[in-house]
């Protein structure tokens, strides 16, 4: 991607400069949200960058894993006859010829009458029949059962001594078949595999360096407002922290995204503008916080709105649902890329990333949309009042079956949020829940 120019971008609302008379349910929202977004382009990434991400193609087992026969316990090889009817009063005494180390290439055969010391994951050596385990020997001490190996070359470093074995084993006892893991030419992980941490194991062993997945989308936070101080400064009179660049990065990085927080920008369209313009090189979706309501300087609305130019659209629009109702949504630039106007209040910005951003960067990622968990819970203490014809997300504590609101309605309750680990949601057609009464939760990660 390249720089662009301010007049990349254009933007229109709903309707009028208050949002547009049509009010807008979640639900509809979020399927113009997703009906908007296409899965980001596959690209080819080092194993570890890959994490979380899907695959895209089925990846071929080029050589059987494991690569060769090999041992799973430290012990002995030997022929299965030598040690037939091996016993602890009457052990079957074998000479050892030779030692076997993981990694090692060499590999001294096992003739009658002998044993070759192996350790586990070493390959077995020709003539090899099956693998005593240590304990079940003298361990070449000429006492009783062993509980470890000796010292490779013997206990005095002067060769290979006698090994009594004191049970029978079995044709291919503790012996690891080459390929019996996986063979060459099955689909170690087939396209649309999501790769966790087993998966990558899976395709590291199979000699896979790169993968080619759909990546993490690059997500621009950009907060909006002239009263918002960094942490770490002082406050001067009427001022705040911005606190929201933070949240809604760490929440893109949650959902899976690689995020980039830029701080507040002023409430100044012009400043809005060319800040975004210099972001969006780096975006592949981009998540703005305040500045979208009704207010004098809702600068997001305003740098947005009555732009013209044949790419790009951000519509703004008010949805029935508490908190989160004033929204901006589009795709901004050449490369169309998406944008989420967030409203400014704290949790009206945390709940609209859960509802409508986190689902969109999980499609860009090609993911399901939808991952949280969504269960039903007692409400001890039920919801005195709910507004009519909207659905209300409050934040809740969940345990057990048991769901308790935390702090009132207020979009403006960071504390109450910080300790919630769910929504209630409280239906459009609800106004009031009875103390006792089932509600729906969403659990939050
Ligand atoms: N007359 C009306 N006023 C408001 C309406 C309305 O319909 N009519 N809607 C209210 C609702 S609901 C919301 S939500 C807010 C949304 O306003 P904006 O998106 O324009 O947000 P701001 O005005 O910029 O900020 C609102 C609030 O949040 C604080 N804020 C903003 N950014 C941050 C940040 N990065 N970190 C911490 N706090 C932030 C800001 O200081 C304000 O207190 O509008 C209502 N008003
Ligand atoms: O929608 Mo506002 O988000 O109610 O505070």
């Amino acid at each position: 991607m390249s720089p662009r120019r301010c007049s990349d971008l254009s933007s229109e609302t709903d309707g009028s400069a208050a949002g547009g008379d049509r009010v807008w349910s979640v639900d509809e929202h979020l399927d113009d949200i997703l009906g908007k977004i296409r899965p980001l382009e596959p690209i080819e990434l080092q194993l570890l960058d890959a994490q979380g991400c899907v695959l895209v193609e089925d990846v071929v087992v080029p050589a059987a894993l494991p690569p060769f026969d090999n041992s799973s316990m430290d012990g002995y090889a030997v022929r299965t006859a030598d040690v037939a009817g091996a016993s602890e009063e009457f052990p079957a005494v074998l000479t050892v010829v030779g030692d076997i180390a993981a990694g090692s290439a060499e590999l001294p055969p096992v003739g009658p009458g002998e044993a070759v010391r192996i350790m586990t994951g070493a390959p077995l050596p020709p003539g090899a029949e099956a693998v005593v385990p240590v304990e079940w020997t003298d361990g070449e001490s000429g006492e009783g059962p062993a509980v470890t190996m000796a010292e490779a070359g013997g206990e005095d470093g002067d060769g290979f001594g006698e090994v009594r074995v004191h049970r029978p084993v079995a044709a291919r006892a503790h012996i690891r078949d080459r390929g019996s893991d996986v063979a060459a030419g099955e689909i170690a992980a087939r396209a649309g595999t999501v790769l966790g941490p087993a998966q990558l194991g899976l395709l590291a062993a199979i000699g896979r360096a790169t993968v080619t997945v759909r990546p993490r989308p690059r997500v621009v936070v950009l907060s909006t407002g002239s009263e918002l101080v960094p942490p770490g400064e002082p406050l001067g009179e009427g001022r705040i922290h911005d606190s929201n660049s933070f949240m809604l990065t760490a929440c893109a990085r949650d959902a899976g995204a690689l995020a980039y927080r830029v701080g507040a920008v002023d409430d100044d369209p012009v400043v809005f503008r060319a800040t975004l313009e210099d972001q969006l090189v780096r975006a592949d979706a981009v998540v703005t916080s305040g500045g979208v309501s009704v207010g004098a300087y809702d600068v997001v609305k305003e740098a947005l709105t009555g732009l013209t130019g044949a790419e790009g659209k951000v519509s703004f629009r008010r949805l029935a649902m508490q908190p989160g109702k004033p929204q901006g949504f589009g795709r901004v630039g050449p490369d169309r890329v998406p944008l989420f106007a967030l409203p400014g209040n704290p949790v009206s910005s945390y709940v609209s990333f859960e509802l409508f951003v986190r689902p969109a960067l999980r499609a860009l990622m090609g993911l399901p949309p939808a991952d949280r968990e969504t269960v039903r819970a007692v409400c001890a203490d039920g919801v005195k009042s709910s507004p009519a014809g909207k659905r209300q997300f409050l934040r809740g504590r969940y345990a057990d079956g048991e769901v308790t609101p935390v702090g009132g309605a207020g979009s403006h309750l960071v504390k109450a949020l910080a300790d919630a680990n769910a929504l209630i949601v409280v239906p459009e057609d609800t106004t009031s829940v009875d103390p006792g009464a089932e509600v729906e939760v969403v659990l939050l990660g």
